[in-house]
């Protein structure tokens, strides 16, 4: 099979080069005391070029495995159940991050789920790692460039709301960028169009279709009792929060804390892919004083663990489903 490229892969257009190409951009971050680099779109098609040089399939689906869902320790994880699975390191990709953090493997996996092509990040990147937010969402621009229409974007998450139970599922059905309310954005610095538009929009961020199919399949599958729905946010972490943080964003109407997502959803809607947004609740949400226990990572990997088949299952149908209204050629 000949190697496919970019411009056979978005919408057959050609490339036309911006009238003052922005190589890498730089800016002073908001806070003043660090740089905001970012990559141009060139530099994203080199990395968008190398991975179709090396695979045979055009996914449509790209998928983010949260902490504890993508891991091979995980036997029968989200991302084993990949077919044909081409792997690829991060280290081996030129321009990509690499993975720190445990959970986290550090490499795409190409490959197919229920007959649907689809692309895998089994680790992602996260602000507390040192990356600035743009290149936390690196991946997410390159899988545009490959031809991905849809993300799937899952997560670990602490459950804020009090009805949540440890091991619920929780589609995600719009999100509070705390960051973005201190100027932290990925989208921050000069914008070039060829991505998306300078102001993109965001209230109807997570597909309104792709959730109420996530709804249909969760009845499907028996699972319904466990599948929520809420407001996720994303702090900068790493450290978990304190009691008065989560009394407050309960008050602000949030339902599950993470430290990931929205601003890969912000990368995503700018440059116009639909999102679905999955949280599993790791653990529970302290908000008062004398209670004994204390958020920690080994837990969040540990009902990753036990939740891995019903993850599975449930992803992989979903797949299925929303392959079906994405058509399969540019
Ligand atoms: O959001 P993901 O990557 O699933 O992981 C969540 O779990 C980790 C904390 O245990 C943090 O990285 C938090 O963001
Ligand atoms: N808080 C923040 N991030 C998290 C949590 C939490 O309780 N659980 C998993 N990731």
């Amino acid at each position: 099979m000949a190697p496919i490229n970019v411009t056979d892969i978005n919408e057959n257009k050609a490339y036309v080069p911006a009238k003052k190409a922005l190589p890498e951009v730089e800016t002073e971050s908001a806070n003043g005391n660090e740089k905001c680099k970012g990559y141009s779109y060139e530099t994203l098609l080199e990395t968008a070029n190398f991975l179709l040089s090396r695979i045979t399939i055009q996914p449509r689906i790209g998928i983010i495995c949260g902490s504890g869902m993508g891991s091979y320790w995980n036997e029968g994880s989200l991302a084993e159940s990949i077919q044909d699975g081409v792997c690829i390191p991060y280290e081996d990709i030129p321009n990509f991050p690499v993975s720190t953090v445990e959970g986290h493997h550090g490499r795409l996996v190409f490959g197919k789920i229920e007959g649907a092509p689809v692309v895998a990040m089994q680790g992602r990147f996260h602000y507390y790692e040192g990356y600035p937010l743009w290149k936390c969402c690196l991946p997410v621009r390159v899988m545009k460039l490959i031809g991905v229409k849809t993300l799937i974007a899952t997560n670990a998450a602490g459950g804020l709301n009090p009805d949540y139970k440890i091991g619920d599922l929780m589609i995600v059905k719009d999100h509070i960028n705390m960051m973005g309310f201190a100027g932290n954005n990925p989208l921050h610095g000069p914008n070039d169009e060829r991505f998306g538009p300078r102001f993109p929009p965001m209230n109807k961020a997570y597909n309104y279709e792709h959730r109420k199919i996530a709804k249909e399949v969760a009845k499907e599958l028996n699972i319904n009792n466990m599948v929520r729905e809420g407001v996720y946010t994303c702090l900068g972490g790493p450290n978990f929060e304190t009691v008065a943080e989560l009394k407050m964003l309960k008050m602000v109407g949030v339902d599950a804390v993470g430290m990931s997502t929205v601003h890969e959803v912000i990368t995503a809607r700018h440059c116009d892919m639909k999102v679905f947004g999955l949280s599993l609740i790791t653990n529970e949400c302290v908000t008062s004083y004398d209670h004994d226990m204390e958020a920690n990572h080994e837990e969040v990997l540990d009902v990753g663990r036990m939740r891995q088949d019903i993850l599975r299952k449930y992803v992989s149908r979903l797949v299925d489903r929303f392959s079906q209204i994405e058509p399969e050629s540019p």
